[in-house]
């Protein structure tokens, strides 16, 4: 029998199975859990993460961690939503733990629905798919046309500046003044010059060094407080941009380092949401004027716009749109066999 007729069958073992369908969007992997996982306890979304967080970590470790993952992993666990008009719900698993919005998950997962049939009878030119994230419920929709799925844009929940100038003091580089957005998740923005770093020919460890520092001073000197949930008042990642925020028709580029020194390949979903809420809070930018926004990283590319004013809490806010694309990269079916002394992951740092 030559390798090629082999079948693809695990030999006889014990242990946990866990099925997964492996996508990118932008580069950015998105792992997307189908089978193996226990039930995810809780009444809503947000409290399922929580769950998760305190009672499913080891399986969080076993699918992002080496060796089935890897330090940049990123992973989705589709849960029920208490939401009537979500077609699904879900949880967003990094190196760190769970984060509570993610703009490339969505892309991926919106194209995942409709191909998977999470959803009733695809329309065409697009299809819309509720997904229901724990920071609330993001509209996607999907190309769809003869049979199959396309490019994806969202609409996501309410975006608003929370600062702007705030002055924190950052080990290593002194006062530097950042602005503060939330998208779905808190970022923290500063022009990557400020650092003496350019996004797109820097070091990646450069990079990370510089907004980690920035990370930490804001974690230990800022407040945060988000008007629906303090499970969504924690500050997720630092956006390192090129600082192009007035509004022209070339790209901009960002890259964003989130959880714990995890390295988005993607332009960032809801940094992109962030960021164009941040452009029109400082009148840079205009509703549905389409920005596009490129990975520092990788060169891929998202658009965003804002369409919409609304208010959050005493936020003004906006509702952002997000435009990209996602690819199937396969389909793994894990074991975590009992015997392996490295059975639960490690991460290489
Ligand atoms: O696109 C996004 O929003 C995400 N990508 C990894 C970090 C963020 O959650």
């Amino acid at each position: 029998m030559s390798s090629s007729e082999m079948e693809l069958q695990l030999p006889p073992h014990e242990g946990v199975e866990l099925s997964v369908v492996d996508m990118h969007t932008g580069g950015e992997p998105l792992r997307i859990i189908v089978a193996g996982y226990p039930e995810v306890r809780g009444d809503s979304v947000l409290s399922k993460r929580r769950y998760a967080r305190e009672h499913l970590d080891h399986l969080r470790k076993v699918l992002m961690f080496e060796p089935r993952g890897h330090y940049d992993m990123y992973g989705a666990l589709i849960v029920d939503s208490e939401m009537p008009e979500a077609d699904l719900g879900v949880l967003f698993m990094h190196n760190e733990g769970y984060s509570t919005m993610c703009g490339h998950a969505v892309i991926a997962l919106g194209r995942f629905a409709v191909d998977y049939k999470l959803v009733k009878e695809p329309q065409s030119p697009e299809t819309q798919v509720n997904i229901h994230c724990p920071c609330g419920l993001v509209k996607a929709f999907v190309e769809y046309s003869a049979g199959k799925t396309g490019a994806v844009r969202f609409l996501s929940v309410p975006a608003f500046a929370f600062a702007t100038d705030a002055t924190v003091t950052v080990e290593g580089f002194g006062e530097v003044t950042v602005d503060i957005s939330y998208g779905g998740a808190f970022y923290a923005f500063v022009d990557a010059q400020r650092f003496g770093l350019d996004v797109k020919q820097s070091r990646t460890r450069d990079l990370v060094d510089a907004a980690m520092a920035l990370t930490r001073a804001i974690k230990s000197q800022v407040k945060l407080h988000h008007p629906v949930s303090d499970d969504l008042a924690f500050l997720y990642g630092t956006i390192l941009t090129d600082g192009r925020d007035q509004f022209s028709p070339e790209p901009t580029a960002n890259i964003c380092v989130f959880a714990e020194a995890q390295v988005d390949r993607s332009p960032t979903g809801s940094g992109v949401t962030a960021r164009v809420a941040l452009q029109y809070h400082k009148g840079l930018i205009q509703l549905n004027q389409t920005r596009t926004f490129q990975s520092g990283a990788t060169g891929s590319q998202f658009t965003g716009k804002a369409v919409e004013e609304i208010r959050c809490g005493d936020f003004r806010a906006v509702v952002v749109e997000v435009a990209g694309r996602a690819f199937y990269t396969g389909v793994s079916r894990f074991v975590q066999e009992p015997q392996d002394e490295l059975t639960h992951g490690f991460l290489l740092k």
